[in-house]
């Protein structure tokens, strides 16, 4: 893959997170505070029982500052709100809450009749080129679909013309070979190529390239991400490059986004976020990019546990649970005391599995989402000493295991009341997005605290 050419606008940030003072006239596009959420259906017995439905908060309070030119990477797990962010960036998604600020309009409060002229500047890339052409139109027809919606040539010469040169631009040539095909005539890279000309060809200002590589051979995805930045060099464009891949995003992106459940945890310019990554979340994702060299090993993991549901994210920060330095006031919580007890006992022969299970006679209440007190009761034939001692006795294993288990830090109390054990955690806090001192990376992690802002 060729090395990433510097570009002319390099993202910097200012305290605020947003462009300097010089910089503010470059400011394609301001996003704050935007929340997406998306109503869970319940089902007849929520009904019936009067619960309430749940949201999924696929977006969660992003600050971003897009200027005209960069290359924005947003990178995470499958899950994380990549694509969801970038949709609706494009007005695709609509916004539960904050502001999308373009061309002096708040997007995320347009209605979809003042919406459908923006469109025009603002293009989506998506994932499956083969998806993304209809098998019935040629591509003359695709590629210019954009040019009859929004009305922007006056006949069928200007039409043609505009759209051989589009062709041109993505090295589809000679374009009158390509006019009267059809989508399956082509490969992967060529659809993909001529997915870029339909959103090339109406002018528009940012794109938003959903894994436009990830379904493409192996051997024309850096040919396809080369063809990007020409395009993007010669037609003024801005980027958001929405991806799990950090090998392409590196060589790619001017800044990147590392996003987990909704939420941006560290983001800054690209070199930054390699050489020097701040949030632990970050470090894991980028310790497990496989070698390239096979005798350097294996890919290593990435932490322990799966991206956690986003319909009732952990509290405090998202990542506490598979964080491996995370402290007191991370957003410890019943659920993780569950979390802590399941893991031990996969290990354990069936026998000490059942013992250790029975001292509990209500695991269920540590189930509850957002609990930071929980009173277990002692299982049958068990009183709350037997409990008691049981926890603090794996707190003192954990105390001489190497690595430090990070969850015994959260738990302030742990004390007999009324024949059950109450078990207190830390008070929670929401680590807020924050500049790190001597650098122009901002980082949601409470090991980088408010002092370091
Ligand atoms: N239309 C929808 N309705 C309900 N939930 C949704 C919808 N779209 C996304 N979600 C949920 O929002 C969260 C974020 O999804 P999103 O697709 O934005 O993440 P992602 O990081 O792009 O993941 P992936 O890489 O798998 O595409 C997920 O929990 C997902 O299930």
């Amino acid at each position: 893959m060729p090395t990433k050419p510097d570009t002319e606008s390099v993202a910097v940030l200012d305290a605020d997170g947003g462009a300097g003072d010089g910089a503010r006239q470059d400011v394609l596009m301001e996003v704050r505070d935007l929340q997406v959420h998306f109503g869970m259906r319940g089902g007849a017995l929520a009904r019936l029982t009067g619960r309430k439905k749940g949201a999924v908060k696929a977006v969660d309070g992003v600050d971003l500052t897009l200027r005209k030119g960069e290359v924005l990477g947003l990178v995470g797990e499958s899950g994380s709100g990549k694509t969801t962010l970038g949709r609706t960036l494009l007005g695709l998604n609509r916004a539960t809450g904050g502001s999308i600020t373009y061309r002096g309009q708040d997007l995320a409060q347009l209605r979809e009749g003042r919406l459908r002229p923006m469109r025009r500047m603002l293009q989506m890339v998506f994932q499956d080129p083969h998806a993304s052409l209809n098998p019935a139109m040629t591509i003359r027809t695709a590629v210019g679909h954009p040019l009859r919606i929004h009305g922007l040539v006056k006949d069928d010469d200007e039409y043609d013309a505009k759209v051989t040169d589009a062709l041109e631009r993505v090295g589809l040539t000679p374009p009158e070979r390509f006019l009267d095909k059809f989508p399956a005539d082509l490969s992967g890279g060529q659809k993909q190529r001529a997915v870029l000309a339909r959103a090339i060809i109406a002018d528009p200002e940012l794109l938003v390239a959903d894994e436009p590589i990830s379904m493409l051979d192996m051997s024309v995805r850096a040919k396809i991400l080369q063809l990007m930045l020409d395009l993007k060099r010669d037609l003024d464009l801005t980027y958001v490059y929405v991806t799990h891949d950090l090998a392409s995003a590196k060589f790619f992106c001017d800044t990147i986004a590392i996003m987990y459940l909704g939420r941006i945890v560290e983001i800054g310019p690209t070199d930054q976020v390699f050489s020097d990554p701040k949030h632990p979340y970050t470090k894991a994702l980028l310790a497990a990019i496989p070698e390239p060299d096979p005798h350097r090993g294996v890919p290593r993991d990435l932490p322990r546990g799966e991206v956690p549901d986003a319909a009732q994210p952990p509290l405090g920060c998202s990542f506490h649970p598979r964080c491996p330095v995370a402290l007191a006031g991370c957003g410890w919580e019943a659920r993780d005391l569950r979390a802590l007890l399941e893991r031990r006992w996969l290990d354990l022969p069936p026998q000490e599995y059942a013992r250790e299970k029975g001292l509990i006679g209500n695991l269920d209440v540590l189930s509850a989402p957002r609990l930071t007190t929980v009173a277990l009761a002692p299982g049958k034939g068990h009183d709350s000493a037997e409990l008691v001692e049981y926890l603090r006795q794996l707190r003192e294993e954990a105390s001489e295991t190497e690595p430090r288990e990070p969850f015994w830090r959260g738990v302030t109390t742990m004390r007999e009341d009324g024949g059950q054990v109450v078990v207190e955690f830390a008070a929670p806090a929401d680590p807020k997005l924050l500049p790190v001192v001597d650098s122009d990376v901002r980082v949601a992690c409470h090991l980088y605290g408010e002092s370091q802002a």
